[in-house]
């Protein structure tokens, strides 16, 4: 049997990842794993549980013990934290305001990166990817890796279109930049392109055209295996 195919795509916040990570994912007949999701999963877990998230000696402390399951269906990928879902509580204001620090904790690192190895594992025809560090240290192997790109002003635009207006896409703007500084400046696995990711800027294509461009990537790197 052919190696499983594994699509790593990163970027930062806002330049369509999941929506395009899933799409490709279904197109391709692959799983999908959102790794975001699986940060704030913890981070949610640590504010519902009192830890202080800018303790990052009780943050890593506290590491091990959510147990987090993420699913791999790019129609409906869902999470779990202790068996209870959370798939709509990770989405709020305050995890997006933690999620930063708590995913900047090695312990917190290497407890997702083991989780996400053994997700590609379970997966036989292979999975799509998505995060900040996928590329350069969690699949360095990957078959196809994409690095995903925006201006600000568009991730902001789509961002605020999303939350219906409920907040100004300056505002939406200035809290896209301040988490890519926070996610691009820790030590361990930054934000990064890898030096042999393709990059795909967003800001003026439509989501099926970037879906299109690296569903074409990955059959031509297939055709050539
Ligand atoms: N090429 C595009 N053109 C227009 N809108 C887009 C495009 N790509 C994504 N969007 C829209 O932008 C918003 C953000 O996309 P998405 O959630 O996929 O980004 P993301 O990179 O995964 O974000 P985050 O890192 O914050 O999770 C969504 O509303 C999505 O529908
Ligand atoms: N590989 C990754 C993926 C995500 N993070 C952190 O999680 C935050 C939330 O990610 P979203 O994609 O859901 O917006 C992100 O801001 C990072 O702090 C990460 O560190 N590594």
């Amino acid at each position: 049997m052919e190696n499983p195919v594994i699509v790593a795509i990163d970027g930062p916040s806002g330049t369509g990842k999941s929506s395009t990570s899933r799409a490709v994912a279904a197109k391709l007949g692959l799983n999908y794993l959102d790794t975001g999701a699986q940060y704030r999963a913890i981070t949610w877990w640590m504010l519902s549980n009192g830890i202080d998230v800018n303790d990052p000696v009780a943050v890593a402390d506290a590491a091990g013990k959510p147990v987090i399951v993420a699913g791999h269906d790019p129609a409906a990928p869902g999470i779990t934290v202790d068996g209870t879902d959370a798939s709509g509580p990770i989405r709020t204001q305050e995890v997006t305001a933690a999620v930063s620090a708590v995913s900047a904790v090695p312990e917190v690192r290497a407890r997702m990166v083991e989780l996400q190895r053994a997700a590609a594992d379970t997966s036989p025809a292979g999975i799509v990817v998505e995060g900040r560090d996928i590329g350069t240290t969690v699949f360095p192997n990957a078959t196809v890796k994409i690095f995903l790109t925006a201006s600000a002003e568009a991730r902001a635009a789509r961002r605020s279109g999303e939350l219906n207006g409920a907040q100004s896409v300056a505002d939406t703007r200035a809290a896209l930049i301040k988490r890519d500084a926070a996610d691009s400046g820790r030590k361990t696995s930054p934000l990064a392109k890898a030096a042999d990711a393709v990059e795909v800027d967003t800001t003026d294509l439509t989501l099926d055209q970037v879906i299109e461009c690296i569903v074409t990537l990955v059959e031509e790197k297939r055709a050539t295996r």
